[in-house]
């Protein structure tokens, strides 16, 4: 097992930058990873990504781009600048649009692309009304072989489907898992969702963490019992 730390992304989703470094300093140097979602990079752009970076930190830039492929070719170019290591694109896009954004990705310093697959807050009522009759489990897959085709090697789905996309992608792609709970954790509205160790045990390599961390009494406790689940857990 690599260092925990390197297994848990946490979700900065806050409206500023004032409470996203309070919060960030509350944990020390417990975690390496922040994930900045669209939330806070509306309201605090390249700055916070700046700030993060400054302190060492690796950044996940989670703007779940969707747009025609020029449109997303031409964001994943002005991302390059922040320096961000990873940024999702949304698989559903298509595989015109992933090849364009894969190719924009090929430029030195650009982020590593993840294509987001069926979100974790979707259950399989969700996905029919919108048209979607297939299992969250079978589009996922569907949707990870098409950003597969097209130049993608990371991909966004939850715990649920982590083994069948290692199977079908390989040892070397990045799963990275949101909709994680430890035992006890609040839901909200999350639909496909595991604990930290279930996630790992089933071949996650990165865990997505927000609200079980940033709402906690103690960040900085919650981080760390997650991060010992994650050393504890075996990958399958
Ligand atoms: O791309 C993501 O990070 C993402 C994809 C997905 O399918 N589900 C999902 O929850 N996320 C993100 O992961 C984080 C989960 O946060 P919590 O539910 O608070 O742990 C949020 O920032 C979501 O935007």
């Amino acid at each position: 097992m690599s260092d925990p730390k390197s297994r848990l992304a946490v979700a900065l989703d806050y409206p500023d930058a004032h409470q996203t470094m309070k919060l960030v300093d509350s944990l020390g140097q417990t975690c390496q990873w922040f994930k900045v979602g669209m939330e806070l990079y509306y309201a605090a752009g390249n700055d916070i990504v700046r700030q993060l970076r400054d302190r060492g930190f690796d950044v996940f830039l989670d703007l779940k781009l969707h747009d025609i492929p020029n449109t997303v070719a031409g964001a994943v170019r002005s991302v390059t600048q922040t320096g961000a290591a990873l940024l999702t694109i949304h698989a559903n896009g298509g595989a015109a649009m992933m090849t364009a954004a894969a190719e924009a990705a090929k430029a030195p310093g650009s982020p590593r692309l993840l294509a987001v697959t069926v979100l974790t807050s979707m259950d399989a009522a969700q996905l029919e009304g919108t048209g979607i009759t297939a299992s969250p489990a079978d589009q996922v897959l569907r949707l990870a072989k098409l950003a597969r085709q097209s130049g993608i090697d990371g991909f966004v789905c939850s715990a649920e489907e982590v083994a069948s996309v290692r199977a079908a992608t390989g040892p070397d792609t990045l799963l990275v898992i949101p909709g994680i709970r430890p035992a006890g954790a609040a839901i909200g509205d999350q639909k496909r969702v595991a604990t930290p160790a279930q996630a790992i045990a089933h071949g996650a390599s990165l865990l997505v963490v927000g609200r079980p961390i940033t709402q906690a009494a103690d960040p900085a406790a919650a981080a760390e019992a997650i991060l010992d689940e994650i050393a504890k857990a075996h990958s399958i």
